[in-house]
């Protein structure tokens, strides 16, 4: 998962490759409640690991269930409708699929064992709506106090006293705000019905009626039929009793897919973007996403657990959809709608005002940036695609769909740029961690950038100026992957080391570097998957490196391998030659120095805290002589490139010059401040 303050995406064009979709979140925390509730264990398959299923996991946790984890197969012990603990506070996050169900399910159960729960979460949580919720709780005569605003979250659920409950008269709830509150119900009073059926009646028009079938699909896996007149009437029948099936098996997210089936109908231009873990079978609403982007143009294929997108239409066709079914999905058809050939009209969405964050106000502000012209209303949004695409540095809002959605308007060869598109800058890129972290990776792993689009940032500098340690800081502030050219230097002498290889031997030594298995991971390096990390950085290893380094035969076998490292998102590269010849056409080149005393003065203080003690003097002359070996060697001498910025940084900390570096690479980005 990309922790960065913000996460550049470059132009992109093409997109192929297969998916592995994590779990649905709606059916995740369904199954883990359920579980929760069940008399025994459950085996949960292929569970969703994100922020939302890490609160209800803690709070079943805190609440007493059993948790154990098995490879890719948690086992969930549960209560047996028997309250373990009858008092704790449970932190909820902003996930809504947690906090209502646990409300009801809570409220339930503290009304008839006794006990007390403070249900809260992030401040935004505290403005998603739970009043009809509660409403419908104090009906049956459950305590439910508000800890903040009425009707929103925090609460204070049961009081520690037993209090009878009215399962006689139904059930009323609204359903017109949130289809959750009826979700939550639904999956908490099969505990109300020991001695009579129990009724639910909505009031006001149902919202979001896809959910209602996986609610009413789960609680039938898990032992309970519902009874039910349209999505108007619900009924429990007496003595539903919550049966663990004995191993559940959690499929794909639906709504995640809708980026990936955006991405086939955008970019799958010479072979389609497959999709695995969700298919034409799911029991997800979401999948309905599919036929809209059908009528957007997308070519699609599926079967049970996958779907296979290819571009179709292009321009896309614009459209005009009734989006109650799929509100999630749908913001993803408002970011296709840049690319369609006319205005693309997204209705009935008023629920999205009130969902981690206004998302109609959101996506009206955020898609203007790009340069598309707006409409929005209460319940609805209209888009007509940009006549010029702009680079936009875009908010996010704590809202992992924003996130993911507008990471997509970074394919538009629709852009003035001929063949080259423009950027878009995401910002606070963690929020997708509320259902599905490593989205970023993934896009990243099927998606080919603009020719050249894919921007490197060369460290170049003398041996102890530091570049290592700046490159490094670099790249982890941008979510760049960081080459460290020297260390294929290092690898190299050091394999010649072993293979009895002469310093002297370039033809050999160039066989050698051209067959070198080398790879990085987290921050240790293998050679032929061994961990040659603290050889690597050896004093003595640089100095070989340094002979290593003067042979043209080496350097150009190395080339190749260097050039593979310029990956989508970016590259950091640090070394001695990367601006000059193997990035020459690095976005930004900076070349780091510092007086050679005071360089020695770091060496020695680094190597003292290995416990290695060195005269200044010798390693001040060695420092000399190895930057006179670098600097008149015949083939790429360390020199600065032309357009290189000179950074001293003699006077100055790391954090200094990281942010000395990272203020140069925001002002040559096309982006505002964030
Ligand atoms: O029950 C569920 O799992 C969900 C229901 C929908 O909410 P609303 O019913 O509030 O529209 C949806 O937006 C949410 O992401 C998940
Ligand atoms: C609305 C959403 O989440 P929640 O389950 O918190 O309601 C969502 O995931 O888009």
């Amino acid at each position: 998962m990309f922790t960065t303050a913000f996460l550049d995406v470059p132009a992109l064009v093409r997109a192929a490759g297969t998916v592995r979709l994590p779990g649905s979140k709606s059916i995740s925390n369904r199954v883990l409640l359920l579980a929760g509730l069940a008399q025994g264990t459950t085996e949960v398959h292929d569970l969703l690991d994100s922020d939302d299923t890490r609160v209800m996991l803690a709070a079943l946790q805190q609440l007493g269930c059993g948790l154990e984890q098995q490879g890719r197969v948690l086992r969930v012990t549960g209560l047996g409708g028997r309250l373990q603990t009858r008092e704790a506070a449970l932190f909820l996050g902003n996930a809504g699929t947690a906090m209502r169900p646990l409300c009801a399910a809570l409220a339930v159960l503290a009304s008839t064992q006794g006990g007390q729960f403070e249900l809260s979460g992030v401040p935004r949580m505290h403005e998603r709506p739970i009043g009809d919720l509660v409403e419908a709780l104090r009906q049956l005569g459950c305590p439910v106090a508000n800890l903040g605003q009425p009707g929103y979250p925090p609460l204070r659920i049961g009081d520690g006293q037993v209090h009878p409950l009215d399962t006689t008269t139904p059930i009323r709830v609204r359903g017109d705000v949130s289809s959750q509150f009826l979700t939550a119900l639904l999956l908490a009073l099969p505990l109300l019905t020991t001695n009579a059926p129990v009724t639910i009646e909505v009031e006001g028009e149902l919202i979001s009626k896809p959910y209602i079938d996986i609610t009413l699909g789960l609680l039938a896996r898990f032992g309970i039929e519902v009874q039910r007149q349209g999505y108007e009437r619900f009924v429990l029948p007496q003595g539903s009793a919550y049966r663990t099936p004995g191993s559940i098996h959690v499929e794909g997210d639906a709504s995640s897919a809708s980026y990936f089936v955006a991405l086939g109908a955008l970019a799958g231009i010479d072979s389609e973007v497959r999709i695995e873990g969700v298919g034409l079978d799911a029991i997800q609403g979401d999948i309905r996403f599919v036929e809209a982007a059908q009528a957007m143009g997308a070519q699609v294929r599926g079967g049970p657990g996958w779907l296979a997108v290819r571009r179709g239409a292009w321009p896309l066709k614009a459209l005009d959809l009734d989006c109650n079914h799929i509100p999630d999905a749908a913001m993803t058809l408002a970011v296709m709608a840049l690319f369609a050939d006319g205005p693309t009209r997204l209705r009935n969405i008023a629920s999205w005002r009130v969902k981690e964050t206004d998302r109609i106000a959101a996506m009206a502000c955020e898609l203007r940036k790009v340069g598309a012209s707006i409409e929005e209303g209460a319940d609805y949004i209209v888009v007509t695609p940009p006549q010029r695409w702009q680079a936009a540095s875009i908010h996010t809002y704590d809202d992992h769909r924003m996130a993911m959605c507008l990471s997509l308007a970074a394919f538009n060869p629709l852009s003035d740029a001929p063949g080259r598109g423009v950027p878009v800058r995401i910002e606070d890129p963690r929020c997708v961690g509320k259902t599905f972290p490593d989205y970023f990776e993934t896009l990243f792993e099927l998606a080919e950038a603009a020719a050249g689009a894919v921007p490197v940032i060369a460290v170049d500098g003398p041996t102890a100026s530091g570049k290592g340690t700046l490159a490094a800081q670099v790249a982890q502030r941008l979510g760049y992957h960081l080459l460290d050219s020297g260390a294929l230097y290092r690898a190299t002498a050091l394999a010649a080391q072993e293979a009895g290889v002469s310093l002297d031997d370039e033809a050999g030594l160039a066989t050698l570097a051209a067959g070198l298995d080398l790879r990085f991971a987290d921050h240790r390096v293998f050679l032929g998957g061994r961990d040659i990390t603290d050889p690597l950085r050896l004093e003595a290893t640089g100095g070989l490196a340094s002979r290593v380094s003067v042979h043209p035969a080496v350097r150009q076998a190395l080339h190749a391998l260097q050039l593979g490292f310029r990956r989508l998102p970016g590259l950091v590269a640090d070394g001695r030659d990367m601006g000059t010849v193997i990035f020459p056409e690095a976005e930004l080149k900076v070349y780091l120095t510092a007086t050679a005393r005071q360089r020695a003065e770091r060496r020695q203080r680094q190597l003292a805290e290995r416990g290695v003690c060195a005269k200044l003097d010798e390693l001040c002359a060695d420092l000399e002589q190895r930057d006179r070996r670098d600097q008149t060697r015949a083939v790429a001498p360390l020199k600065p490139a032309e357009d290189a910025l000179l950074l001293d940084n003699s006077e100055l900390g790391i954090e200094e010059s990281v942010q000395r570096v990272l203020g140069w690479w925001q002002q040559g980005r096309p982006f505002q401040r964030v």
